[in-house]
């Protein structure tokens, strides 16, 4: 039997990583991976599956600990995945599935080559903008978005594939259609 192959959501964000990975999962029967975080959830109280939501010092000593695979600070927030998550879903028999930011997804790479499979999601920056705009995210998030686009967006030549994500649907048919002939 093949080994579990993990497919890696980066991008700008925005650019509808999440929104992806969760729907391209569905369709392909992907586990998914979250990650660990310090950050509040966006919708205080309301759980949303993207994270594990973390105290700080619950995720200090689990970093001390050695248990996470890779960690971030971004924004003066920490976010890590637990390497038991990811090698307990490594050892079922679905494909995986995480959404990283570039250094993530780079790390990802050195550490499991031709298993770890970057999918890059584009949208142009004002698209980024106008939709976190009429989702109403407040001014903050949509700055460090932002800030954070150029830097993102040109890690997209070193990614194994390219989805422009204009219908969030269309996307994950093509990204289904795209993986289906692997
Ligand atoms: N390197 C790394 N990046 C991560 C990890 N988990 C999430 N990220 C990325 O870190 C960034 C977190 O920024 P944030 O503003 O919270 O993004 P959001 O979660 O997409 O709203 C995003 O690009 C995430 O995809 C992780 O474990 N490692
Ligand atoms: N194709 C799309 N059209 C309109 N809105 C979208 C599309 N894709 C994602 N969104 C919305 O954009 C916002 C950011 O998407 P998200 O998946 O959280 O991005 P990321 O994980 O890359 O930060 C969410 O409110 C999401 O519903």
């Amino acid at each position: 039997m093949t080994k579990p192959i993990i497919y890696v959501f980066t991008g700008a964000s925005g650019a509808g990583r999440k929104t992806l990975a969760r729907k391209a999962s569905h369709l392909m029967g992907w586990a998914r991976v979250p990650s660990c975080t310090t950050r509040l959830p966006r919708i205080p109280h309301q759980p949303d599956g993207d994270y594990r939501y973390l105290a700080l010092e619950q995720f200090t000593d689990w970093e001390n600990e050695g248990r996470f695979v890779q960690t971030a600070l971004i924004d003066g927030n920490k976010y890590g995945i637990l390497r038991e998550d990811l090698e307990q879903a490594l050892n079922g028999e679905k494909d995986v599935c995480v959404v990283l930011n570039r250094e993530g997804a780079e790390a990802l790479k050195r550490l499991y080559g031709d298993r770890a499979v970057r999918i890059f999601i584009y949208t142009d920056k004002r698209t980024v903008q106008e939709r976190l705009e009429s989702k109403g995210f407040g001014y903050e998030v949509i700055e460090s978005y932002l800030n954070r686009y150029s830097d993102e967006v040109t890690y997209r030549k070193a990614c194994e594939h390219v989805f422009e994500n204009v219908d969030v649907d269309k996307t994950a048919a093509h990204i289904r259609e795209t993986l289906s002939r692997r």
